[in-house]
């Protein structure tokens, strides 16, 4: 029986899976992340959700990978995980009082079957404080996560509102990766086995 395996070291893709499904692995992929400034975002984390995938699967290709990349476009600007605490203060110095995009590209990888999409969702932070983007920065949550913050956690209190999947900002979207998934013969833990 093929077994899914999630190509990931983020903690935050590994438990939107186990919330949903009966059992995966976790294999990292080892890529390097490059920004390809000539691609839309859209193009941008497919391809990269595409390569962390493959990655995965050239080793595993008995099996069903699947990878992904999430990035926050700002006014025309990707942003990706801050390289230090200087970027992670500009970064949300520059979210404040406005409207971004989260996206989250999807690769799903089996023998002869690929699955890639991507899915943006609007995030709209309030007019952040200079104490408040320092104490949050001071929390230490930024700095693995794509744009400085991360909605699940502290950063929930500078979120005003959301258009589209909450799952999708954290790292997954978890509801349509499973109805995807079902088409590789990979299916969910039933309310029953849940209980
Ligand atoms: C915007 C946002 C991002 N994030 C996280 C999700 C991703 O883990 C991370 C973006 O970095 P990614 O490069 O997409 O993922 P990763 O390096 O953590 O893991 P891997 O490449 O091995 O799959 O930012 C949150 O946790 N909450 C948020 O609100």
């Amino acid at each position: 029986m093929k077994r899914l395996i999630l190509a990931s070291s983020s903690p935050r893709r590994k438990e939107l899976l186990s919330m949903n499904l009966l059992s995966y692995e976790v294999i990292p992929s080892t890529i390097q992340e490059v920004m390809d400034p000539s691609l839309s975002p859209e193009e941008l984390v497919c391809s990269l959700a595409r390569q962390k995938a493959e990655d995965v699967f050239r080793l595993h290709k008995e099996h069903v990978v699947i990878g992904a990349d999430t990035v926050v476009v700002n006014n025309g600007t990707v942003m990706g995980k801050p390289a230090g605490r200087k970027e992670a203060v500009a970064a949300l110095r520059s979210l404040s009082g406005r409207t971004h995009t989260v996206y989250t590209g999807v690769c799903i990888l089996s023998e002869g079957k690929e699955r890639l999409f991507s899915v943006s969702t609007d995030v709209t932070f309030w007019e952040l404080s200079e104490a408040e983007v320092e104490n949050y920065v001071n929390s230490g949550e930024p700095f693995d996560k794509a744009g400085s913050y991360g909605i699940q956690g502290l950063g929930a209190r500078l979120v005003q509102s959301i258009a589209g999947d909450f799952y999708s900002v954290v790292g997954l979207p978890v509801s349509r990766v499973v109805r995807e998934l079902e088409s590789f013969g990979i299916s969910a833990v039933s309310q029953e086995d849940d209980i």
